[in-house]
This record gives structure tokens, sequence and C-alpha cells, in this order.
């Protein structure tokens, strides 16, 4: 039993009003060598929702669900709640916390895969904001990736087959199921874990993303094409990303005469703005303007199955070993907890 003395959600944040897109978009790209042009753009997606991100909310949702699920399943951990990029900032929410008393806490990342931007970039903020604090500073453990968690599994197969309902049964037939996930430089995806760890060219984020993938697709009620896509593609076009886009590939397959696609967010937990835009918005035009069927599944959000992950992630740490990513069936990643 480890003497944890609360619970802490670390998400990304969004804006929540049109003169805080700038400012945030300010915060995400400090030092990242993103183009203007790209940022001007990513600031209209969020005008087009009046400047507020889903993501703060989706958060909000979610804590309300792990609050009633830990007092169902007597967890006894007051809760917290930080962000990266936009309040509630990490670093007050650690001040906070610091104030309250708190030395050791458990943290839950709101990013499921192993790769710099959903794993590593979360230590080093803490690790930053823990030495401006000083002496004293909580100490926390962030939760292993838990892609391969039924818990994170179960709400994409629900998810995934209302979807393929949605389809006129013509569509369904022919249908093709495409697994989406933000797209991050090649070099990064390289650096999650590469051919000498065993993974392809995707590294150990896209390996992890195809094996999720194949999870979901097993527990449907047949056999069904499907294959990993990317999207939100950012960075200067001479650096290589991920690919291929949803876009893209949603051309190719309606040219080869496939009559539908269903688009599954199985890289992300909720439906933030790359999902309400990138999605919902872009790649439902494209398949508008090509003519075929679209439906888009939901993230796991605030599913029960996903809020009881939550309690037992959290209880592999109070009560059993911790021992930190199980790789899903495949080698742990090159950031892994249990390579550390
Ligand atoms: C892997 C991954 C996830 C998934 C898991 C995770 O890790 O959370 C994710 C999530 C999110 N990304 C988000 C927003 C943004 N991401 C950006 C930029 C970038 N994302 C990257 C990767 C990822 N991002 C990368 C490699 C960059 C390039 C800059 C860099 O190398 O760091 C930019 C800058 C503009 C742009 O270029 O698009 C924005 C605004 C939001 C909030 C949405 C909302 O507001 O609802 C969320 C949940
Ligand atoms: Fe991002």
């Amino acid at each position: 039993m480890r003497p944890y003395d609360a619970f802490l959600l670390i998400s990304f944040g969004g804006p929540e009003g049109e003169d805080e897109v700038i400012p945030f978009l300010e915060n995400v790209t400090r030092g990242r060598n993103i183009p203007r042009e790209r940022l001007a753009e990513v600031g209209e997606h969020y005008f087009l929702f009046g400047g507020v991100s889903p993501i703060n909310q989706q958060c909000r949702d979610l804590l309300a669900a792990v609050t009633a699920k830990f007092d169902e399943d007597g967890i006894d951990l007051p809760i917290y709640w930080g962000n990266r990029f936009w309040a509630p900032m990490l670093a007050d929410t650690l001040a906070r916390m610091k104030e309250d008393g708190v030395r050791r806490v458990l943290a839950l990342p709101t990013s499921a895969y192993c790769n710099w931007s959903s794993r590593t970039a979360y230590l080093e903020d803490i690790d930053r904001v823990r030495a401006a604090l000083g002496e004293d500073a909580p100490e926390i453990d962030l939760i292993r990736p838990f892609h391969d968690h039924p818990g994170f599994i179960e709400p994409l197969v629900e998810h995934t087959r209302d979807a393929l309902d949605a389809l006129p049964a013509e569509q369904r037939e022919g249908v093709r199921l495409l697994f989406s996930a933000h797209s991050i430089p090649t070099t990064m995806a390289q650096e999650s874990g590469g051919p000498e760890l065993g993974f392809g060219p995707d590294g150990a984020y896209g390996a992890q993303l195809a094996r999720v993938a194949r999870l979901v697709v097993d527990r449907l009620d047949r056999e069904y094409p499907f294959e990993v896509v990317y999207q939100s593609r950012s960075g200067p076009p001479s650096q290589p990303w991920l690919e291929p886009d949803v876009n893209d590939r949603m051309e190719e397959l309606a040219e080869e005469g496939v009559p539908a696609v269903v688009v599954i967010p199985h890289g992300f937990v909720s439906d933030h703005m790359e999902v309400k835009f990138d999605l919902d918005v872009e790649a439902r035009d494209t398949a508008g303007k090509l003519g075929i069927g679209y439906e888009r599944a939901l993230s796991p959000g605030t599913h029960p199955a996903f809020v009881a992950m939550v309690s037992d992630l959290v209880r592999e740490y109070t009560e059993g070993d911790g021992a930190g990513c199980r790789g899903g069936g495949l080698p742990a990643c090159a950031q892994c907890p249990s390579r550390a």
C-alpha cells in the first residue's frame, strides 16, 4: 500500500472564450517550431466554436463521474485538477496542493499512449512545476499509459457499434473503419520506441494504435476491414509527420469504390477540439465532397467503463505494485515507466 494522499487529473487545457484563444495557443506552441500560418488556422477552429474548447468541460464531467465512482469504491482521496496549457494551470493546482499539506500524488494524464507529447511532456512539466515550488513540493507518480486497458477498449467498441448502426445497411456492407489518432513527427514516433525495441516505422506509438484498433475490431459482430490513419498534422511542411492523413486516405478509398467510412478517434480520450473540428467539420466535409457515407464514433468521454478504469488504475498503485505499462502484448515503449 503506497501512501498517496491525493488524486490529480492532468490534462491539456483549452480556451473558454474568444479572448483566451491566442494566449492559449501561445502557451501550447512556445518553443515548438509551429509555423505562424498553422497557428492562425488553428485559431480559426476555436473561433468557429465561439473560442470555447470542449476539453475543460469534459474534464469537469470526468471528475464528477470519478468523484462518484471513488465514493462507491471506497477510494478516499481528495481530487484535484491541473492543466498543462490553460486554467486551472498545473502550477497553481500544485501550489494549492502544497498549501493543503498534500505530499504524495497519484496523477492521471488524459492521454492513453506512449510518445513524447502524450507522456514525456507531462513528466517534464511536472518536474518544472515541482522545481518552482521548491521544498515540500508534492511528489507525483504519473499513472501508466492505459491504451490496452479494457476500460479504454470497451467504450470504443460500443461507440463503434453505434456508429456502424447509424449507417444505411447498404453502406455498412462495404464500410471501412478508420481508426484516427493525432499525427506526430516521425522522429518523435521513432523516439517512442524504434526497431531496436521491436517496433516498426511508426514506433511504439504506431504499434499501440494498431493494437488498439485490432482489439476493438475483434469485438465487433464481424471482421471489418480497418486501418489506422492520422489527423491534426502540424509543424512545417518540410518535416515528415505520421501518415496517411484521414482526408487523403478517404479520397483514395472513395476512388476504390468504398461507399462509407466510420472514423473512430481512438487516439483521444474525449471529443475535444481535434475531434470536433478535424473530424466532425473537416473530415465530414471531405466525405460529403467525395459522396461517401461518414459516421464518427464517440471517444470514451465519461463512459461508465472508462470511469471505472480510473478507479481500477488507482488501485493498481494503492493496492498493487503500480509496475507501470504492461505494453498491451507489445514490448514496453522507450518512455515506459517499467523501463525507467
Ligand atoms: C499526440 C497528441 C495528442 C493526444 C494525446 C495527448 O498528448 O494529449 C494531442 C492532444 C491535444 N492537442 C491539443 C491541442 C493542440 N495541439 C497542438 C500541437 C501538437 N499536438 C501534438 C500531439 C498531440 N496532441 C503535437 C506533436 C503538436 C505539435 C507541437 C508539439 O510538438 O508539441 C496545438 C498547436 C496548434 C497545432 O499545431 O495544431 C494545439 C492547439 C489538445 C486540446 C484540444 C482542445 O483544445 O480541445 C489536445 C487534447
Ligand atoms: Fe496536440
